[in-house]
C-alpha cells in the first residue's frame, strides 16, 4: 500500500488580484511533512511563508485565492473541500500557532472557558473531565501551578507564558498537522528555545506533524526534521535539515547561512545578500533568485525544475548548483 503523508502540498499557487496587477505569493510550492515529523519553512520577509500556512488551512482572504494545485491532508485535498467541512477541521484536525498569541486567544474569557469550549466543540466529555484536560495541558507547556492559572485571563500572563497558553491550545485536541507561524519571533532568546523544544517534543509523542514558519535558520535548526527555503514565491531548496545546512546548493540559502551571525570565524563581518526580492508583481522570468545571483548566466532565464542532488532527500532549484560543506555556527 502506498503512504500516505499528513500533508502533500503539491504545486500550490496563491495569488493575490490587486489593482496593481496580479501578485504571486506562492507560485508552484511543493513540500510534503509527515507524523511527528517537523518542517521548517523559511525565508526572508515577503517570500510567501505565512500565505503557504493560510492556503493550508483554508483562510486566504479575497483579493486572494488558491489558484492551483493540490493541499493533500490525509489524502484528501483540502484546496476542494467545502467551507463548513474545512471549518469543522480547523481546530480539531489542524491547528495554527501565531505569532501574536492574542489571535488565538479571547482578551475577555478566562483560560479555563477557552480551553474547555475548545476541547468539548470537537469531542463529547464532561465539563469535569475537559478541566483536568486542561489543566494537564497547561503543565505540558511549561506553565507553573496549571491548576491556579486556568482562571486567569490572558492579560494576566506575561508573552512568553500566554504564547504557552495558545500553543496549549493548539495542542489540546491532540491534532493531525499544526502550522506554527513565527510563535516564538517576539519572545526572549531562552524562552523561544525553551518552548521550541516542548513543542517539538509534544508533537513527536502525539505524531502531530508540524510545520515551523520562521524568517530565523538557527530556530529552524534547532526544531525542524526538513527544511524548506523559500524566496520570492518559491521552494528554491529543500530537503533533510543537516543536508541543507551544511551543503547548501542555491546560492539564495548560501547567502541566508551567509547572514546568520556566527557562520564562521568569531567576528568576522556578516554578508549581506546583495540587492532586494523581485516585487511579485513583476517576477522576472526564470530563476526568480538570478538578479542577485552571482553565478547567473543566460541558462537561469530559464526557470529551473526542483531536482534531487542527495541522498537523504536534498533537492534544489539551481541550474548550477553549488557542491562542498560550508561552515556555520547555526
Ligand atoms: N491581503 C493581501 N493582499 C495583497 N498582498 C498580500 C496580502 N497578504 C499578503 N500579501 C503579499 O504576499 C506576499 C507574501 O507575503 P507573506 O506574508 O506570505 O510573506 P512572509 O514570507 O510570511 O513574510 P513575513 O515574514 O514578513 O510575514 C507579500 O508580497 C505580501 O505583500
Amino acid at each position: 500500500m502506498t503512504h500516505i503523508p499528513t500533508l502533500a502540498v503539491e504545486g500550490l499557487q496563491t495569488w493575490f488580484h490587486t489593482k496593481a496587477g496580479v501578485l504571486k505569493a506562492v507560485n508552484g510550492v511543493s513540500f510534503e511533512v509527515d507524523r511527528g515529523k517537523v518542517l521548517g519553512l523559511v525565508g526572508e520577509s515577503g517570500s510567501g511563508k505565512t500565505v503557504t500556512g493560510f492556503s493550508i488551512i483554508g483562510l486566504v482572504d479575497p483579493p486572494g485565492r488558491v489558484e492551483g494545485g493540490r493541499i493533500l491532508f490525509n489524502g484528501t485535498d483540502l484546496a476542494r473541500l467545502p467551507a463548513e467541512e474545512l471549518r469543522q477541521l480547523r481546530g480539531a484536525r489542524i491547528a495554527m500557532i501565531f505569532q501574536d498569541p492574542m489571535m488565538t486567544l479571547n482578551p475577555v474569557l478566562r483560560i479555563d472557558t477557552q480551553m474547555i469550549e475548545a476541547i468539548r466543540t470537537h469531542s463529547n466529555v464532561s465539563y469535569k473531565k475537559a478541566r483536568s484536560q486542561a489543566r494537564d495541558a497547561l503543565g505540558q507547556v511549561g506553565i507553573p501551578s496549571p491548576d491556579e492559572r486556568l482562571a486567569a485571563y490572558p492579560h494576566q500572563f506575561s508573552g512568553g507564558m500566554r504564547q504557552r497558553v495558545a500553543i496549549a491550545i493548539a495542542l489540546l485536541n491532540k491534532p493531525d498537522l499544526i502550522i506554527a507561524d513565527e510563535p516564538t519571533t517576539a519572545l526572549d532568546v531562552t524562552i523561544q528555545a525553551q518552548i521550541l523544544f516542548e513543542v517539538q517534543k509534544l508533537c513527536r509523542q502525539t505524531g502531530t506533524a508540524l510545520i515551523w514558519i520562521t524568517h530565523d535558520l538557527s530556530v529552524v535548526a534547532a526544531i525542524a526534521d526538513e527544511v524548506c527555503v523559500m524566496y520570492a514565491g518559491r521552494i528554491v531548496e529543500q530537503g533533510v535539515i543537516d543536508e541543507v545546512l551544511d551543503r547548501p546548493t542555491h546560492p539564495y540559502t548560501q547567502g541566508l547561512i551567509g547572514s546568520v551571525p556566527g557562520h564562521n570565524r568569531p567576528g568576522s563581518p556578516l554578508q549581506q545578500i546583495p540587492g532586494v526580492m523581485p516585487s511579485l508583481l513583476t517576477l522576472p522570468k526564470g530563476c526568480s533568485f538570478r538578479l542577485r545571483c552571482r553565478y547567473a548566466d543566460s541558462a537561469c532565464q530559464v526557470e529551473p525544475e526542483m531536482h534531487v542532488v542527495a541522498n537523504p532527500y536534498h533537492a534544489t532549484k539551481c541550474w548550477h548548483p553549488l557542491s562542498g560543506e560550508v561552515s556555520h555556527g547555526i
